[in-house]
């Protein structure tokens, strides 16, 4: 019998086997027959989504000697020899699909671009982790200037004694929470009155000591010019005066009137919490519209964008069916992945895909919903992610939750020390179990006054015993830190690998070409040498195209194939792709050191280093933890959200000593402070868990990150390593590259033209010649020769080579035709999707030119005219409707005897 629990979350401890289950899970519903596209699987990194692709191939491709097959038959109640007999077909079918397994920001990307035009920006835009601050912040001001509101900034940044600057990162933060905080409401508060009373109040405090032998110093304390010198005296936060120098001269009125005063200061801050967040939310929505301006100019947008924007979306311009239910093939299945730090407003988003998930009745009866998580992982409080979601979403969802006790990942000394590390320590922590045959591993704790050292003498020890580079991963408080172990360790000759290294821009090929274009662009010999020293070429003169300013992608083509620097190196065709986002040389210049995609393929073995934080979902055979090398830094964010479970309930300004006035503001300070050290907590958990074989802890004898644990030095077990796997050769492994699958027009064309029983051939060829045409990097005769080859490559087993001949004679003619070149100037967007009375439809293309939309739909035969005509009709009528911009419709038809462009 199936033991497949279709509604279902699993809360269990690290290395308890939660991604594991959600692979075992997905391949499962495979084998029940389900379609890879109806699958939604989402994680928190683009790490984890990789890692998440490549175990689900891995383990489809070796099923017969992998732990999941057994666990796939129990949940398809099956048996296991005819699982592995569908294998094949169900790997066929996995490699053919354009899966959805992604970070949650991806997904949110992914719709963003389908509804592109009704958030009023183009679909093909680039994101960034963030924006470009320095151009926001100038477009912020300006705004802040026409609307007259520079006087509202620089009251804030009085009232807060901060730089403009800071304030525009609160403006930043309370962007990325907006939607949460619709409820609140702040004014402005006079300030004034509480002022003139504390300062009242205050002289007659001194009044009292009047001609009475109060020491020096007790007069001194005394003074005070204003109300701020006032809430800085130590005095003002007493219980009582009766203390002290004050004590000899004190009588009981006095404290009345401290009691009065305290009262007078709680007042002032409060009123100064009001006006400051009442001006803040004032300049909000300048700052929105400084993003979202900024973000179109670019083209360009931050997930925060991406997120603010779906949000809107799904709340203003878009049915929610829609969103998720009709332009996708029908999603029916959703997986969540470190459900703890998903945050509030991203579970918002997915709620109503979820709520369709769960609502089983009738065609949804195929619907499933899981999700897994560990709350003692939950590390990024800071970004929104609330752990108390996990309890309400099972709860609201009536979810079966359960638990799995057994540590999968660790030696049996792992496991201990961590379940003797974390009982009693984190709430509710439950002892792990070892898995049966468990080695039994080794762990090392060293204090050591100059930790950067005592991590050396791990690794190096580790490399010694014979554990390969790759193997040992360092684990960082900081970034900061890690950039000190790759420098400690470089210096060693020990290769590292950080996230930096592993960005596709720091790939020595993709540098070589980047300082080939800082040639053309700067003519300095010095990069024509660097360029030949990274191509592994001999210095010699280099071509400087003077085409290389405006299209810098061609040039590169150019010098890649002049020195033959493609070997099969897919950093290369990725970073065309990126480059080809850049209007010209100069904007990619200006720009490039902050592209992060990531590289292809590691090129590079070495110890990894990276941050807990980075580490979280991933494993490795010995882990060194590194204590904190820097001071620990006080939180000093100006904001306290209060949250009351998962609802934001208000805010409260950070100010010094307010505590001491105010049980409320108090309350909440110690609040964040306990959060603050649960998340800490969390942190060092999660660094400890990363372990399979062996855990080192390097820690500092003072003010070390692992004080409240009660570390010393001392050891659990004996050293060894893993004997080296027999080193075989690595066969070169082709890595499934996907560009963005925006869903096609092959799917709606071919049902269009079925519906016409048109003779197979023709819409084939139809297909062929749209998808030459959406290949085409711009409608250059130089672009031509690529999109033939992708065309080809995609449609080669079912048309002829002549037939490949005639799509490029009439393509070659149509980059020709006058009247096309001028319709096409302007910023385009191909197979556009668009959603309008409830229809979908496929655009095949889109311009925007100054004033005006250009609609433009491809024909390879001229036969339905007036269907055609009906069909563009309606395109314009769309697009008018979403852009409120005139939009000018055409037909273009690509035939033998020529080009054709009818306005329709
Ligand atoms: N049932 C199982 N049988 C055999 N091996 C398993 C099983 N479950 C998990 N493993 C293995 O144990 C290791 C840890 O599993 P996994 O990464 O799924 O844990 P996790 O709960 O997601 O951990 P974390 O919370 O740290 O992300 C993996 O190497 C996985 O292949």
């Amino acid at each position: 019998m199936s033991g497949f629990v279709p509604f279902q979350a699993l809360m269990a401890s690290a290395g308890s086997g939660k991604t594991f289950s959600l692979v075992v899970r997905y391949l499962s519903l495979l084998f029940m027959g389900e379609s890879p596209d109806e699958i939604v699987a989402l994680t928190f990194t683009n790490k984890a989504a990789n890692e998440m692709q490549e175990r689900l191939i891995e383990a489809l491709t070796h099923l017969h000697e992998r732990d999941e097959l057994k666990e796939i038959a129990a949940l398809c109640g099956a048996d296991e020899t005819a699982i592995l007999q569908r294998r094949p077909e169900v790997l066929k079918r996995l490699l053919a699909a354009d899966t959805k397994v992604m970070t949650i920001d991806s997904f949110f990307a992914r719709i963003l671009r389908k509804f592109a035009l009704h958030a009023g920006i183009m679909p093909n835009f680039g994101t960034f982790e963030a924006q470009h601050e320095l151009k926001v912040m100038a477009r912020f001001l300006k705004l802040c200037e026409i609307e007259g509101k520079e006087s509202t900034l620089v009251a804030m940044a009085q009232i807060s004694a901060k730089r403009v600057s800071d304030i525009f990162g609160l403006l930043d933060a309370l962007y990325a929470k907006a939607p949460q905080l619709r409820h609140l409401q702040f004014e402005a508060a006079a300030m004034a009155p509480h002022e003139a009373r504390a300062m009242a109040l205050h002289a007659q405090l001194v009044a009292r000591f009047e001609g009475k032998s109060l020491s020096d110093r007790g007069r001194k304390a005394l003074e005070a010019e204003s109300v701020e010198a006032l809430i800085g005296k130590t005095w003002t936060a007493k219980a009582s005066l009766e203390y002290w120098d004050f004590k000899k001269h004190y009588d009981p009125q006095m404290d009345v009137l401290l009691r009065q005063l305290q009262g007078a200061l709680r007042g002032y801050m409060q009123a100064k919490e009001q006006t400051f967040f009442a001006h803040l939310f004032e300049l909000l929505d300048l700052y929105k519209s400084a993003k979202l301006t900024v973000a179109k100019e670019d083209n360009e947008l931050s997930f925060d964008d991406i997120t603010a924007l779906v949000y809107y979306l799904l709340g203003e311009r878009i049915d929610r069916e829609f969103l998720y239910f009709r332009l996708d093939s029908h999603i029916s299945h959703l997986l969540l992945d470190e459900f703890q730090d998903t945050s509030v407003l991203q579970f918002e988003i997915l709620q109503p895909l979820v709520e369709e998930m769960v609502s089983g009745s009738g065609v949804r009866e195929h619907h499933s919903f899981f999700l897994v998580g560990d709350v003692k992982q939950s590390i990024y409080r800071f970004r929104g992610g609330t752990k108390e979601l996990f309890g309400a979403v099972t709860e609201r969802y009536g979810l079966t939750v359960d638990s799995l006790r057994t540590n999968w990942r660790s030696s049996v000394n792992v496991v201990t020390f961590v379940n003797d590390t974390f009982r009693g320590r984190i709430d509710g922590y439950e002892d792990q179990l070892t898995k049966p045959g468990a080695r039994p591993g080794y762990v090392e704790i060293v204090e050591d006054e100059t930790p950067l050292e005592g991590m050396t003498a791990f690794v190096e020890r580790l490399l010694a015993l014979g554990a390969a580079p790759g193997e040992i991963a360092v684990l960082t408080a900081t970034n900061k830190d890690g950039g000190a172990v790759q420098e400690t360790l470089n210096a060693r000759q020990i290769d590292v690998v950080t996230e930096t290294t592993s960005r596709l821009i720091a790939q020595r090929r993709v540098r070589a070409v980047i300082e080939y274009l800082k040639y053309c662009y700067f003519d300095a010999e010095i990069y024509a040498r660097n360029f030949c020293a990274l191509a592994d070429i001999a210095v010699q003169p280099l071509p400087r195209p003077i085409r290389a300013f405006d299209a810098p992608a061609e040039a590169v083509r150019e010098v890649i194939t002049r020195f033959g620097l493609f070997d099969g190196d897919l950093n290369i065709v990725r970073f065309l792709e990126v480059l080809e986002r850049f209007r010209d040389l100069e904007a990619f210049l200006f720009e490039h050191e902050r592209i992060d995609t990531k590289a292809v393929t590691q090129e590079r073995e070495g110890v990894r280093v990276l941050t807990v934080h980075k580490s979280k979902g991933l494993e490795y055979p010995y882990v060194v933890v590194l204590d904190r090398l820097g001071r620990k830094k006080a939180d000093t964010a100006p904001i306290l959200y209060a949250y009351e479970g998962v609802e934001l309930r208000t805010l409260y300004l950070r100010q010094s000593k307010r505590a001491e006035f105010d049980p409320a503001y108090a309350a909440a300070l110690e609040r964040e402070a306990a959060l603050a050290d649960d998340d800490a907590l969390n942190a060092l958990y999660v660094a400890f868990t990363r372990a399979r074989e062996n855990l080192y802890v390097v820690r500092k004898p003072k003010e070390s990150m692992f004080e409240r644990l009660g570390l010393s030095s001392m050891t659990l077990g004996t050293e060894g390593v893993l004997a080296a796997a027999p080193a075989l050769p690595e066969a070169p492994r082709d890595i499934p590259y996907q560009a963005l699958a925006l869903g096609r027009q092959t799917e709606v064309v071919t049902a269009e033209k079925a519906a016409v029983a048109e003779e197979p051939f023709a819409v084939t060829f139809g297909l062929a010649m749209h998808y030459a045409l959406e290949m085409m990097a711009a409608f250059e005769i130089e672009d031509l020769a690529a999109a033939m080859t992708a065309v080809t490559n995609r449609y080669g087993a079912l048309l002829d080579a002549g037939v490949f001949e005639t799509i490029r004679g009439r393509l070659t003619r149509l980059l020709g035709d006058e009247t096309f070149r001028r319709l096409v100037e302007g910023e385009i967007a191909r197979e556009q999707p668009l959603m309008y009375e409830g229809e979908l439809r496929y655009l095949d293309l889109l311009v925007r030119q100054e004033e005006r939309w250009v609609v433009i739909d491809y024909k390879s035969a001229r036969r339905y005219e007036s269907e055609h005509r009906e069909q563009v009709g309606f395109y314009v009528k769309a697009v008018r409707a979403i852009t409120e911009m005139p939009v000018e419709g055409y037909l273009c038809y690509v035939l033998e005897e020529g080009v054709e462009i009818v306005r329709v």
